[in-house]
């Protein structure tokens, strides 16, 4: 009913001595109730004026009063501890995510990530509100009622008592049924997140290859299936409801009928028969009450269990450096046997590099050969599986040390824009940079143009002006221009999706970039190869040499093979781009961190 880890959020046992509390007042508020309640009817059948009866009804006004407000203040105070735990789990999922890496929210799913957070949260606020007072209420109020019955009459006692376990195991029974259909509906919840925002991600290429029609379908076929799965639940979560109800009138008509004949035969009298039958409903009122929010439990419990799990990823975050690293024309890396194995049991194995000082790598291989993983080691977003990593001859396991990490820029294959401003979005990595200097980047990264027509205040990004493909990766290099102290430069394939008119112009921009810094730049294009200092050669995770482009063009052969074929795809890219659309909305594009 309650699951385990909710005791474990601050505050949850602190409230249960309240609520208990709460409980056991509410229970002799009822019972107090039902006594006032029926001695005042009892008063009026003995022809009582109403003065006479006046206390009792004053009692039972009370009575009533008091109960409304202890669900005010049970309300009260549970909405206050659901909302701060909500909040707070909130922050401490975006937190996770942020620690953990672009990686670890692509395995789960940007459009799951966003409802867990998003929904999912609301739906663990709703659960915090219900389940802790119901089940307390469940527990106690029952218990509690059945004494002032008992002492009124036992025989209504023991109808009660014995049809109380008939109830319960009706409802674990369905409870068990319901549990495991709103899981599956959860998981196709989920499921229709990633497929409806994966789709509207690909919606271009959908379009372009005419393929919007037949991913329409597939998204009903989705949203078909979660209607299912959540009619499927619900049935279930009525027909608990209905059972509820169904044992508890028939346990009340039982109490009622007996109570009835026992009058007539007058082996009863009036108030002692009158105040148990007002009693009987209320005894079960708490599981009633129970069952008719309980699938809104069932979907914060499922919740909350996919809240937990996003908050138990180990993360391994090394703090090992004193200092910001600087990296200069001393500072070493050094990678022993460095591996990254995938689930799969695909990904890259056995890295040994040495580098020293301001150097231009690139990473080639064919495609899945290993590049991204590589750069996401490098880039801190990747624990290695494992080898050995040194910086300087300091020992790392990880490169997520933040000191490590505050000298890393990292220019993906398309750059994501922030809904904000102009400002906002070059300043990226240096948030106080002056204005004189943002403008002197963007000039670099060629962006003047784009200035002049909305100004360092205009918002882009989801809410604002939509960029082109091409602007938005001169943005990423106006971000890269305008922070001078990160030098480690990480780029993956930043030219890929442009024209070659485009990626051109940018390479010749990028190029000043590239001087003074370590740089490793994941390619499927030929023209960088000659630019750069060494060459990785990658194959199906593996390192299939290390040198210069000259050393291993004479050398190795399987880098000859792999330039003949990255000639052939270069020849058939520049052609398909002439076809496609070079300014592809950057709205539509795939961020880069989800990568
Ligand atoms: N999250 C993951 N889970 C399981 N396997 C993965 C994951 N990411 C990558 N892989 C696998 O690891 C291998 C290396 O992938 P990686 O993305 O590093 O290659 P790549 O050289 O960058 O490819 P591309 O040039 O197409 O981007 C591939 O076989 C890929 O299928």
């Amino acid at each position: 009913m309650i699951d385990k880890s909710l005791f474990e959020l601050p505050g949850v046992r602190k409230m249960f001595p309240l609520l208990g509390i709460l409980a056991v007042f509410q229970a002799a508020v009822i019972a107090c109730q039902a006594l006032f309640m029926a001695t005042a009817i009892t008063k009026f059948w003995k022809g009582e004026s109403f003065s006479g009866a006046l206390p009792w009804v004053l009692g039972f006004a009370v009575c009533f009063m008091g109960r409304e407000v202890i669900n005010f203040f049970r309300s009260k105070s549970l909405d206050k501890l659901a909302y701060r735990l909500a909040s707070k789990l909130r922050g401490d999922m975006l937190d996770k995510f942020f620690r953990l890496g672009p990686s670890s929210v692509a395995e789960l799913g940007s459009g799951s990530a966003a409802t867990t957070v998003i929904t999912g949260i609301d739906q663990v606020e709703d659960y915090i509100k219900l389940v802790l007072s119901k089940v307390l209420n469940m527990m106690i109020v029952p218990l509690l009622i059945l004494v002032p019955v008992y002492l009124l009459d036992w025989q209504s006692g023991i109808v009660l008592t014995l049809t109380f376990p008939f109830a319960i195991i009706f409802m674990i029974l369905l409870g068990y049924a319901a549990q495991g259909r709103a899981e599956r509906q959860y998981k196709t919840f989920q499921y229709l997140s990633n497929h409806f925002l994966d789709s509207l991600r690909g919606i271009a290429t959908l379009r372009y290859f005419g393929l919007s029609k037949d991913y329409a379908n597939s998204i009903y076929r989705t949203s078909e299936d979660f209607r299912k799965e959540t009619m499927g639940a619900l049935r279930i979560a009525m027909l608990s409801t209905f059972a509820l109800d169904f044992f508890a009138s028939l346990s009340v008509a039982i109490v009622a009928l007996f109570l009835g004949l026992r009058l007539m035969n007058g082996e009863i009298l009036l108030f002692p028969a009158l105040a148990a039958l007002i009693m009987a409903p209320e005894y079960f009122l708490p599981l009633r009450d129970f069952a008719s929010d309980y699938h809104a439990t069932l979907n914060g419990k499922n919740a909350l269990a996919a809240v937990n799990e996003v908050l138990a990823q180990p993360e391994v975050t090394q703090q090992v450096l004193d200092e910001p690293l600087r990296w200069d024309e001393k500072a070493q890396l050094q990678l022993t046997n460095l591996s990254k194995i995938y689930e799969t049991g695909r990904g890259i194995s056995e890295v040994n590099l040495e580098l020293q000082g301001f150097q231009k790598v690139a990473l080639v291989g064919s495609s899945g050969s290993g590049k991204s993983t590589l750069l996401a080691m490098l880039a801190g977003f990747m624990v290695p599986s494992s080898g050995e990593i040194k910086i300087n001859q300091q020992k790392l396991e990880t490169l997520t040390d933040e000191k490590y990490r505050q000298s890393v820029q990292f220019i993906p294959q398309k750059t994501y824009i922030f809904s904000g401003t102009f400002r906002e979005n070059l300043a990226f990595y240096e948030p106080t940079a002056t204005d004189e200097a943002i403008i002197q980047a963007v000039e670099l990264a060629g962006l003047t143009s784009l200035l002049e027509e909305i100004g360092l205040d205009g918002q882009i990004g989801a809410s604002g002006r939509t960029i082109s493909g091409g602007q938005a990766q001169r943005v990423a290099l106006a971000r890269a221009f305008l922070s001078r102290s990160r030098n480690i430069l990480l780029l993956d394939e930043p030219t890929a999706h442009l024209d070659i008119e485009t990626e051109l112009e940018i390479k010749a921009n990028i190029l000043p970039l590239l001087e003074n810094k370590l740089v490793f730049i994941a390619t499927h294009r030929l023209h960088w190869l000659s630019s750069m200092d060494k060459v990785i050669v990658l194959n199906e995770g593996k390192v299939e040499g290390v040198g210069s482009h000259e050393e291993l063009l004479q050398t190795n052969v399987y880098y000859q093979t792999l330039l003949t074929q990255m000639r052939g795809v270069d020849d058939e890219k520049n052609q398909l781009t002439e076809l496609s659309a070079t300014d592809q909305p950057v709205s539509e594009a795939k961020g880069g961190q989800d990568k």
